[in-house]
């Protein structure tokens, strides 16, 4: 019997454990831990707590419908495989890699606790199209790519000649334990209000397309017009996939199988291989989630965080976005960047207050990309935007969304003003940005001078 133990894998499909599992045959339980850790109340009610829970109620369903069972159990990971390996003859550990620092400290102690008790532990690793040691060396190369560019090239010739297709297994061809042992059943049982949490969030999928529905949608209507399209926000012209797979209810490689032959697919596809890049630093860059602790940020300041947060900077573009995000927790790529740069830059404030603010707001909240996100925009971590850059908030407004349609939907206070004056800062602006771009510039340089040899800034 082996323990299966699903995180970022929420399907039962295109799971390259699954397809060991076949070939060797034998039942197994397969299981879904709810980590409080993770998913504590607030994280419940947030939009990317309800995405979860929207994510983990598809992986209930396909369960039902191949007649399959899936254990949802509530608490502490380690403690709860500890507890179902001393109770139940379980010869190995199988699961899906994470590379968060929570999540290598969980996956210590779960490695440490089968190493105790003598039973197997194996990982795989279906987050990336790319497989990465085969891919190290199709690039002949030990260490990794800090260069988007030159990693896309060698991506796309290693997707041409080595890309390994979708698995076959699916949850049907396995053989899932139905009970328990009741002792751990009714230890780490499901709290009522999470059970009610998610029952209500099966009746949303239920009205709603399912991921494979939605990305046939896409892939049919809309990928050929995402390379032109992208940038207009007012539209929003993405596939709206990045949440299902994040949480791996979308295969990444059902999606690239998809969309490979559409016309006009490339754009879209480079966004999965920026994806592959970022989980690949996740993997490979060390200082990926310690640069907050490598880098000397005391020089910056939260002052005006919550004034970002709540949409009251003066900026208009600025101000809606944040709207947008609150009310809906979706947020298009260019308004994220543009945000994220107007709060590190113009705002100076450190990063993190961002990302964690991100992380409760956004729907489709990745801790991974998210953090990629926002070390490119304050000009940290590997092909950053270079720190002299700085997005002029205005200038964005005026280009991506002329009309300023966007901001009449968002901030309808100011809909009566004329399409010329409705993108420049209110009289009651937080920053004069000018003033805050020179002197976040400076910030940056002595910032980045230890340790990034970035160039000095062109003369304006
Ligand atoms: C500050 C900041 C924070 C971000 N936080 C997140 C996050 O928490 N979760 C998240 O999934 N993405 C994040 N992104 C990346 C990007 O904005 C989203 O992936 C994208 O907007 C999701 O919309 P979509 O599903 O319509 O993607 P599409 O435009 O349809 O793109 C297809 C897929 O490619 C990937 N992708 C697209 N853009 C990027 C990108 N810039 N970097 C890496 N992968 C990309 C995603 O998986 C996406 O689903 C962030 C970007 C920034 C600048």
């Amino acid at each position: 019997m082996y323990l299966f133990m699903h995180r970022k894998d929420l399907r039962g499909y295109d799971l390259r454990a699954f397809d060991a599992i076949r070939r060797r045959g034998g039942e197994g339980v397969h299981l879904f831990v709810v980590d409080p850790a993770l998913a504590d109340h607030q994280r419940l009610e947030s939009h990317s707590g309800r995405t979860f829970l929207r994510a983990l109620a598809r992986l209930v369903a396909d369960y039902n419908a191949a007649d399959r069972k899936l254990h949802l159990l509530y608490g502490d990971p380690a403690e709860i495989v500890e507890a179902l390996l001393l109770a139940m003859p379980i010869a190995g550990f199988v699961a899906q890699a994470d590379f968060t620092p929570y999540a290598l400290r969980r996956d210590s102690r779960l490695r440490a606790a089968c190493e105790r008790h003598g039973r197997g532990y194996k990982i795989y690793d279906d987050a990336l199209l790319i497989d990465l040691a085969d891919f190290g060396q199709f690039a002949k190369r030990t260490e990794p790519y800090k260069v988007f560019t030159p990693f896309y090239r060698m991506w796309l010739g290693y997707m041409r000649q080595c890309y390994a297709p979708s698995g076959t297994a699916r949850l049907a061809d396995l053989h899932t334990v139905r009970k328990l042992d009741s002792g751990i059943e009714n230890r780490y049982r499901l709290p009522a209000d999470i059970a009610s949490r998610l029952a209500a969030a099966a009746r949303m999928n239920a009205h709603a397309e399912s991921p494979l529905e939605q990305l046939a949608s896409f892939a049919e209507a809309s990928v050929a017009d995402y390379s032109d399209r992208r940038d207009d926000y007012a539209v929003d012209a993405g596939s709206g996939l990045a949440r299902w797979l994040n949480h791996g209810v979308l295969s990444p490689r059902i999606a690239y199988e998809t969309a490979l032959d559409r016309d006009g697919a490339e754009a879209w596809i480079r966004q999965l291989a920026w994806r592959d890049f970022y989980l690949m630093q996740a993997r490979q860059n060390p200082d990926y989630f310690a640069y907050e602790h490598l880098l000397d940020l005391s020089g910056l300041s939260d002052a005006y965080f919550d004034a970002w947060a709540e949409g009251r900077t003066g900026i208009p573009v600025i101000d809606a976005a944040m709207m947008q995000l609150r009310e809906t927790g979706e947020l298009p790529n260019r308004l994220r960047m543009i945000t994220a740069m107007f709060l590190t830059k113009n705002l100076r404030c450190p990063f993190t207050k961002g990302e964690a603010y991100f992380r409760h707001m956004l729907a489709d909240y990745d801790n991974t990309l998210n953090r990629g996100g926002w070390l490119w925009s304050s000009s940290l971590g590997y092909d950053a935007s270079p720190y002299f850059r700085i997005m002029n908030p205005v200038t964005q407004s005026i280009t991506h969304n002329p009309s300023g349609s966007y901001i009449r939907r968002w901030l309808p206070q100011l809909a009566h003003l004329p399409d010329k004056t409705i993108h420049q800062p209110t009289p009651e602006a937080i920053v004069d940005l000018k003033r805050s771009r020179a002197l976040a510039i400076e910030a940056y340089r002595g910032i980045l001078r230890p340790s990034v040899g970035q160039a000095v800034p062109p003369e304006e």
